[in-house]
């Protein structure tokens, strides 16, 4: 149940899944630590069997620190610090960079560090959700489906007709990292102008967009194209009435909770297509449930749930949803460095390393020829730690 490397380790870190790749697992052993790794096949566990993995005591280490790997159900709370904290536990790292599961005034409360991994998964996410924008688009599923099912007898002119991305107008809600990596895809990939939403200004967005629509417009009109555009909206209403093509990008928050409900879904295009890669509360997927069965034509691609890993009641049958398990951030390259990052920012806790300066920019981590920065790549409660 629980794979142990470097037993004589002087440092005790306790993953709660087997995390990919092996350099997580070479960088923590050549600092002196004792690796374990929980290996219940149970998916999603438990606040009991959390607890009984991090033990009562380090006994004799100096150190013992926690990564776990996301889980929307893994509720890091009041309960779980105070238990870390008893066992001597001074850092928890998320292997993600979301980190809604955390309450991290109880973290600060405890004084444990809580570590999340930004960058590493931003191209990877934002491909996931083009993916969705295009299966949607194109019906790809149903028609997969079709074949599969040895239904085609023949092309016909009605087939499967979907909708054009070149020309429209793609919307992003969240224009953080993944929202402008996403943006940035759908306006180089598919001409798509751009409307995006946001608190704060995009503006390496909005300076790439500039840019592109500058130069690259002089092209296209030389080639008899028309230039893309952009602009940022003065809410999130404007994107929603305008957009082809949605996709949600913001942190879930207590300000992001159920952001696209019923009334929004109604002032959308009929014919509109939603993507979610960012939490399932950010939609009221009971709604949307209802909205897709009212408007056919309208569509959406889903990488998370309201109450994951469940669907609400009649997703599943419906035809304009395409859905796939929490995969956004699934490509080797990416899970692999999750992982580094994710030990890393334990690591970082047990060496007294400080937390590296800029989390937007972890590529020194990620290269496997040198050693990393002696720093803890992302550290969220760092400042409310006094570091
Ligand atoms: N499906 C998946 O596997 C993955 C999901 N995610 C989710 O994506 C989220 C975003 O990740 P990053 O882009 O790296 O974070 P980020 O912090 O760079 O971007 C989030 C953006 O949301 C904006 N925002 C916050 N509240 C908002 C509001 N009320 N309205 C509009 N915008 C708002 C912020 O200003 C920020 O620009 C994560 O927090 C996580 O929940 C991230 C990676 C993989
Ligand atoms: O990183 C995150 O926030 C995830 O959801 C998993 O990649």
């Amino acid at each position: 149940m629980v794979q142990v490397w470097n037993p004589n380790g002087k440092y005790r870190v306790v993953s709660t899944k087997p995390m990919p790749g092996t350099r997580w697992i070479n960088l923590l052993i050549e600092q002196d630590c004792r690796v374990e790794i929980c290996t219940r096949k149970k998916t999603i566990l438990s606040v009991e069997d959390i607890i009984a993995l991090i033990g009562d005591k380090c006994d004799g280490w100096l150190s013992c620190v926690y990564v776990s790997v996301f889980q929307l159900t893994e509720d890091w709370g009041e309960t779980l610090f105070s238990a870390l904290s008893r066992a001597g536990g001074k850092a928890f790292s998320n292997m993600a960079v979301g980190y809604n599961n955390v309450d991290v005034n109880a973290a600060n409360k405890y004084g444990v560090a809580v570590g999340n991994t930004p960058g590493v998964l931003t191209e990877t996410t934002a491909e996931l959700a083009a993916s969705l924008s295009l299966s949607a688009a194109r019906r790809i599923v149903e028609a997969d489906e079709f074949m599969r099912a040895g239904l085609y007898d023949g092309w016909l002119p009605n087939l499967f007709v979907g909708n054009l991305l070149k020309g429209q107008t793609v919307g992003v809600i969240g224009a953080g990292r993944i929202g402008s990596a996403y943006a940035r895809m759908m306006v180089e990939g598919f001409k798509m102008n751009l409307i995006y939403y946001d608190l704060y200004q995009a503006t390496r967005l909005e300076k790439f967009v500039t840019g592109m629509s500058v130069t690259y417009a002089e092209f296209l009109k030389a080639n008899g194209e028309q230039p893309v555009t952009w602009k940022r909206a003065a809410s999130m209403d404007e994107v929603l009435r305008e957009a082809d093509v949605i996709s949600l990008h913001p942190i879930l928050d207590k300000t992001t909770y159920h952001l696209v409900n019923k009334e929004r879904l109604a002032i959308m295009k009929k014919e509109a297509i939603l993507v979610n890669c960012s939490r399932g509360p950010v939609i009221d997927e009971v709604a949307l449930v209802e909205h897709l069965k009212q408007n056919p034509m309208f569509r959406v691609g889903l990488d998370v749930f309201e109450d994951e890993p469940y669907m609400k009641p009649g997703l599943a049958d419906l035809k304009n949803a395409v859905v796939v398990p929490h995969i956004a951030s699934a490509s080797k390259w990416t899970r692999e460095g999750m992982a580094t990052l994710a030990a890393l920012n334990v690591l970082g806790k047990i060496k007294g390393y400080p937390v590296w300066s800029d989390p937007n920019r972890i590529e020194p981590f990620l290269n496997e020829n040198v050693p990393p920065p002696a720093a803890s790549p992302s550290i969220v409660n760092s400042k409310a730690l006094g570091k």
